[in-house]
């Protein structure tokens, strides 16, 4: 007997994030700068996708007018449904919250607390108590289980960014941005933060976006975007590092000869 399913609802087609004609600009008159050229990308849901591009291309500008970090010029950024440039700061403050994780190169743990309390912090802020089963699905999914008692400074580089990792699913947000969270790790660590955001993305359904330099890095994502000058110029899906290596080769070399 075939059975029949209905079709998916808008909210579950609905990306992660979106941004659409997305510019920023920076500065006035002969100063300004465009760091983004009328962007367009969505974030599908349950995935996990790296950004690239050279240097000063437009990657942190895109993470942060995504995140709400920083306003647009023109155009859109959404996460959910939700349009970034309709909330005040109190709306945009309580959405980061409530909807956004971030893991950043430099961990950002604070060092009088636990581990555990660091991880939990974003909650507790929020009013909210963390969820016993899924702290410790959480916990175990990035290998903390035996070093929840330990501050920042008693633990390694890799240990205290997997601390930021699970500070940053803990809530569930709709979305986590990474910006270069293995920049500041030796290979070996740097290899087990991505194999934990990549078990997120698996195993939790988490959606993670992350910027990066390292094609070795953004292999283990699901799909890489490339940025050259602000805007959106290629992208790639099931990437290899090898794949990431010669696209990125042959945006230096294009941007050599124009
Ligand atoms: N606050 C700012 N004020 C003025 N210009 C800025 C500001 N932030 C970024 N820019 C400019 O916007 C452009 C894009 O910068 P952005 O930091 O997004 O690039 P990126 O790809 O993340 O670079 P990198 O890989 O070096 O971190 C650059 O030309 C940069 O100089």
């Amino acid at each position: 007997m075939s059975q029949t399913f209905p079709s998916p609802s808008t909210a579950l087609v609905e990306p992660a994030a979106r941004a659409s004609g997305l510019t920023k600009t920076y500065g006035k008159g002969e100063t300004r700068v465009t760091a983004l050229d009328a962007v367009s990308v969505e974030f599908a849901r349950g995935r996990f996708t790296a950004v690239m591009g050279p240097s000063g291309s437009g990657k942190s500008t895109l993470m942060h007018c995504m995140a709400g970090l920083d306003p647009v010029t023109s155009g859109s950024a959404r996460i959910g449904g939700v349009e970034l440039s309709d909330l005040n700061d109190r709306q945009l403050t309580r959405l980061r919250r409530e909807k956004v994780g971030f893991v950043f190169q430099g961990f950002n743990l604070l060092p009088a607390l636990t581990a555990l309390e660091n991880i939990t912090l974003p909650l507790r802020l929020a009013g909210r108590r963390p969820d016993p089963a899924w702290l410790d699905t959480v916990v175990a999914t990035v290998g903390l289980a035996g070093r929840l008692a330990h501050r920042p400074t008693q633990l390694s580089g890799g240990q205290q960014q997997r601390v930021a990792v699970a500070r940053a699913l803990v809530s569930r947000p709709e979305i986590v941005f990474a910006d270069e969270p293995t920049g500041n790790l030796d290979s070996r660590s740097g290899a087990e933060v991505l194999g934990f955001l990549r078990d997120s993305v698996r195993e939790l359904g988490q959606t993670v976006v992350m910027v990066t330099h390292d094609p070795v890095a953004a292999a283990h994502a699901d799909r890489v975007v490339f940025l050259a000058d602000g805007r959106l110029v290629d992208e790639l899906h099931e990437p290899t590092s090898g794949a990431v290596l010669d696209r990125m080769l042959a945006f230096e070399a294009r941007g050599r000869t124009s």
